[in-house]
């Protein structure tokens, strides 16, 4: 079976500098796989090139066993790989139900905007979307907040929106990118609950950076580890904790780098 998402040996240049290099990692369908490394280890370029916003300078990206390089991000949302996005600015001042009914709209998923351009059957389309909507506020129990503006809510709430966001449509593959950042522990978990049930009830496979390894340790498995544009390891987060070059990679050149970050690794 070929892997969800398949990275041969892609490499990033920005200029001289090597930010990707000759890098290969899988993502096995059905898996929320995690991706660490210290800062500057090349997970968000390499991260910009899965989810379309960055081309590589040379290598190879699958989804589902086809090749995918190059493609922009909304080809690849028409093909089920989705990546989560702040909410912008301007749906700040949306409701959540709003904002949830605004993806397929606005942006092409293969099926839904042949409908909605088809002209015909325009209000059974919006009543498929409203209904759709209310299905995903039912999944991630925030009815208590549709009605809200998007912008009054706290960031764990916006980030259960953004995750939201990706139900409007059938995705196979969720980009998650540091969604703990300035989520409170309480909202957190019920982020966390809402990916195991999308994983274990809809079969959605997350890839997911990460440096909350608590959020890693619950959540992931496999953990991929890059450093220095590389792949350095793939394994359980207690077969990386037990890897004394990720200990390296983490404490070598900076003493205080991710040092609280990955717990069970000691110096
Ligand atoms: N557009 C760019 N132009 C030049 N250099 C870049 C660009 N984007 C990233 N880099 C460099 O590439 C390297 C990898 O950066 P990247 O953001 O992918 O790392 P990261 O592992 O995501 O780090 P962090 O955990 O801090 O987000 C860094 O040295 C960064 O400065």
């Amino acid at each position: 079976m070929a892997p969800m998402i398949e990275v041969k040996n892609v490499t990033r240049r920005f200029g001289g500098f090597v930010a990707v290099n000759d890098c290969s990692l899988s993502v096995e369908k059905g898996s929320i796989t995690g991706l660490i490394g210290p800062n500057g280890a090349g997970k968000s370029t390499l991260f910009n090139m899965v989810a379309g916003n960055l081309e590589p300078s040379s290598g190879a990206i699958f989804l589902d066993g086809r090749e995918i390089t190059g493609l922009k991000p909304h080809q690849l949302f028409g093909r089920g790989l989705l990546r989560t996005f702040q909410i912008a600015h301007e749906f700040s001042r949306l409701t959540v139900l709003e904002n949830l009914m605004m993806v397929p709209a606005g942006q092409p998923g293969e099926n839904l905007f042949d409908a909605w351009f088809r002209g015909r059957k325009v209000r059974e389309f919006e009543r498929g979307v409203r209904e759709r909507a209310e299905e995903v506020v039912d999944f991630l129990q925030i009815g208590h907040v549709q009605n809200e503006l998007a912008g009054n809510l706290s960031g764990g709430q916006k980030k259960l929106v953004e995750l939201g966001r990706t139900m409007m449509v059938d995705a196979k593959v969720v980009l998650l990118d540091e969604i703990a950042a300035g989520v409170n522990r309480t909202l957190l978990n019920d982020l966390a609950s809402n990916i195991e049930r999308l994983n274990r009830e809809r079969g959605y496979t997350f890839f997911v950076i990460e440096h909350d390894m608590d959020l890693i340790g619950r959540l992931c498995d496999p953990v991929v580890v890059m450093a220095a544009g590389s792949v350095m390891m793939k394994g359980s987060l207690a077969e990386i904790q037990a890897d004394e070059r990720v200990v390296e990679a983490y404490f070598g050149g900076s003493p205080t780098g991710h040092a609280t970050s990955l717990p069970g690794a000691t110096a």
